[in-house]
């Protein structure tokens, strides 16, 4: 609750709007519904959004009405059906659905901002799962603690916090939460390095969860950096990119810029490989004659005249996840 109180002073302070807590019903989010509907009994509101993906997701609902209902907690409901294209994980799509209810949720509460309970093991998961996936500095920076989506702030006022202590304090204050079965399900790569791997990196490696989520918070940083100079570079070679300016720039601020670019063209997923043969064409573009046309992402970049243009395929442009 200390660290709860010392965020909400600094990052809503002089705001008396209701507090909107992303309520799933299980452990993280019943500790922080608690511990804000404490610090401020009169502004708590709960958001929950049923996903329609389980049997279970009917169960959920009820539990978090009564939950709601026996502690005089304002709750509004959305439900959603997530449902995925050819290329989209279902994680991915019902995680992006879940983003934009909370946030239309909060918007009908009049909340500015919507707290997540994400926890430091769920950072430490995160670092792990994108380095299982080869990713550059923004994976590796993990969730960030503020973020703004569809015109909404997410605060993550826990990431600090260790998810033990949040279930011992449930505990020992006798409040029940769910527990969502397919946490189980070690299908799913996130359940098998919360199963498996953390307590083999805990017996090893016992303040690993501090130390790693460290090593977000510098990879953070760094890619904050990094953003700013994309922005600052793109300025400079201008929108369309001009390629003999972007040629001034040394090999890894082109390719920091151009995937701000692609990104803002609605290029998404682009792979290392094709972000490498780009920068090599556009090193090799020398001449008048010189042609570039790539398949980039999910649609086209290509020459033309003194600058490069890219087009994302029909019905693929869309927000990264
Ligand atoms: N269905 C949902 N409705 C509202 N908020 C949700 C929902 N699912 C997740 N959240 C929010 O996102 C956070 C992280 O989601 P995640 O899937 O890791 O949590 P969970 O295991 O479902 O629940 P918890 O974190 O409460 O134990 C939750 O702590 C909660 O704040």
């Amino acid at each position: 609750m200390a660290a709860l109180q010392r965020l909400a002073d600094s990052q809503t302070a002089g705001e008396q709007g209701p507090v909107a807590v992303a309520y799933s019903g299980g452990a993280d989010s019943t500790a922080l519904l608690l511990a804000a509907w404490r610090l401020w009994p009169q502004r708590v509101c709960a958001l929950h959004v049923n996903h329609n993906l389980q049997p279970a997701a009917a169960d959920f609902e009820r539990h978090v009405r009564r939950v709601c209902a026996d502690w005089g907690i304002p709750l509004r409901v959305r439900q959603v059906r997530p449902t995925p294209a050819a290329r989209d994980s279902l994680e991915a799509v019902a995680r992006e659905a879940r983003y934009a209810a909370l946030a239309s949720l909060a918007r009908e509460a009049g909340a500015s901002t919507v707290w997540l309970a994400h926890h430091r093991q769920d950072q430490v998961e995160t670092l792990l799962l994108a380095l299982t996936r080869g990713a550059g500095l923004p994976g590796l920076a993990g969730m960030p603690r503020h973020m703004r989506r569809h015109g909404i702030g997410f605060l993550r006022p826990w990431l600090d916090v260790d998810g033990a202590a949040l279930r011992a304090w449930l505990d020992a204050h006798g409040v029940s939460y769910v527990d969502d079965p397919s946490n189980q399900d070690q299908r799913h790569t996130r359940n098998r390095i919360r199963h498996r791997l953390l307590p083999v990196l805990q017996e090893s490696f016992p303040a690993f969860a501090q130390t790693f989520a460290r090593s977000a918070r510098h990879a953070a940083q760094a890619q904050a950096l990094l953003e700013e100079m994309a922005q600052a570079d793109l300025q400079a070679i201008g929108q369309p990119p001009n390629i003999r300016r972007l040629q001034a720039l040394s090999e890894p601020r082109q390719a920091n810029v151009l995937r701000l670019w692609l990104r803002q063209a609605g290029a998404r997923q682009a792979s290392e490989a094709q972000l490498q043969q780009v920068l090599r064409q556009i090193a090799a573009c020398r001449t008048r004659g010189h042609r570039i046309h790539l398949r980039v992402g999910q649609g086209y970049l290509w020459r033309q005249g003194e600058v490069l243009l890219y087009k994302p395929d029909e019905g693929a442009a869309g927000p990264n996840l």
